[in-house]
């Protein structure tokens, strides 16, 4: 029944940016652009030992090669040392604050990885240095107090996996059952934020997530892009024995021709969750799932066939909810849900200002209100951010038309 997929990973290679290309020597110098003070690890590594002259043979090599690298780790290790002990006296410099959530600065974080990204020469992908950069963070904050995030779990979904791209792993991350618990766990303060899933590029908005901001008083922070890569998981992990496959009907519309191609005959099961298919598959040898890889562990499947999704850049946007503004980073977007009344013009009239001002939108929806009978409610994103003149000005035109203007969030674009 089952047909032999190819290697779905070589099939997929091959989407991201190349790194820039290493200007000469670069990669020998540690820290190189920065001051040293006295006494500083900095100082302590300028000068790592190095090998006189090339090495002559491949055995030769691996000996003087693992000395520079423990040369080079112990000056690392240093650095991040004292990058910790730097952030331990911001976080005082920032007096005695009352949790880890006062000491949070995403606009902040966000120009220390974007720096990231402008010094990259390469070898490593931007993407790679960004995870590093970010875990370094993550803990620098953590000396504080872990940040507790709330996320649409269980464990071992793509919102997970979104909640550490963003927060990094020091954090206490707490599974939740709906979109709406996230909300009203970060609006009771009993999580310092939430991530939430808002759209797919292959699969449009997820209604509910927008819906919730008609009524909720929380605040968009933050955004986090997800290559998402669907597998098929089983107890066996043999293709050859799979009669049925669960997975949420998303999972299944991003995964439709691969299925139809390598198990057309198999039963296809919709499902709330694709977590909830895992369970479900791992109680049978002719079930499967459609989920992340990180789920296989989490539920004791093992990988059949991936990534299988149909195109190579499904890519799901999550939204950080918090319950407070932040500053400019200097590359923001602002979330906005205008209430306007179905009357001739009324999209024009949203529109226009930002054009007026030179902002550009990057998306509009309209939804029912919830106000009352045609009565619309625009969520609109548009580059920049409140604080900035150019939006204050679109906001104050777009305010004479529209029954209401909330501004959900100004928060720094999503990193790589
Ligand atoms: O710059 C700050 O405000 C810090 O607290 C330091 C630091 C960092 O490690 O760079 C840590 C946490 C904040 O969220 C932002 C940055």
């Amino acid at each position: 029944m089952a047909r032999t997929p190819p290697d779905g990973k070589s099939a997929k290679a091959g989407t991201r940016k190349p790194a820039k290309a290493a200007k000469p020597g670069a990669a020998a110098v540690v820290g190189a652009e920065l001051a040293k003070p006295a006494g500083s690890a900095l100082a302590r590594s300028a000068k790592p030992e190095q090998p006189s002259a090339p090495a002559k043979s491949p055995a030769l090599d691996l000996g003087v090669l693992r000395e520079r690298i423990d040369s080079v780790d112990r000056a690392i290790q240093d650095l991040i040392a004292e990058r910790a002990r730097y952030a331990g006296q911001v976080g005082k410099a920032k007096g005695k604050l009352a949790a880890a959530v006062d000491y949070y600065r995403p606009e902040r974080e966000a120009q220390v990885l974007r720096r990231v990204v402008d010094r990259n020469e390469g070898p490593l992908q931007d993407e790679v240095l960004v995870r590093l950069f970010r875990e370094i963070m993550s803990a620098c904050l953590a000396q504080q107090e872990p940040l507790k995030i709330g996320y649409l779990g269980p464990e071992g979904t793509h919102t997970q996996q979104a909640v550490y791209k963003h927060f990094g792993h020091s954090i206490h991350a707490m599974p939740l059952g709906s979109i709406e618990e996230v909300f009203q766990e970060v609006e009771a303060g009993n999580a310092d934020f939430g991530v939430v899933p808002v759209e797919n590029s292959t699969q449009g908005t997820i209604q509910s997530t927008l819906d919730m901001f008609l009524t909720s008083k929380a605040r968009i922070c933050g955004e986090v892009e997800l290559r998402i890569h669907q597998h098929l998981l089983s107890r066996s992990g043999r293709i050859e024995d799979i009669e049925r496959v669960y997975a949420h009907p998303q999972s299944f519309a991003q995964c439709k021709a691969w299925l139809r191609q390598y198990l057309p005959k198999a039963e296809k099961i919709a499902v709330g969750s694709n977590a909830e298919g895992c369970k479900r598959a791992r109680t049978a040898d002719d079930a499967a799932a459609i989920a992340g890889a990180s789920a296989g562990p989490v539920y004791g499947l093992q990988r059949v066939a991936g990534p299988i999704e149909d195109r190579p850049d499904n890519t799901t946007r999550f939204l950080v909810l918090g319950r407070e503004l932040f500053p400019p980073s200097g590359n923001d977007r602002t979330s906005l849900l205008v209430f306007i009344n179905d009357q001739p013009g009324a999209l024009h009239h949203v529109l226009e200002p930002f054009a007026r001002h030179g902002l550009s939108m990057n998306r509009i929806e309209s939804r029912p209100g919830h106000t009352g009978l045609w009565q619309y409610a625009f969520f609109i994103d548009v580059s920049g951010h409140s604080e900035e003149a150019a939006m204050r000005e679109a906001l104050r035109d777009l305010g004479a038309y529209a029954t209401q203007v909330k501004v959900l969030g100004s928060y720094p674009v999503a990193i790589v």
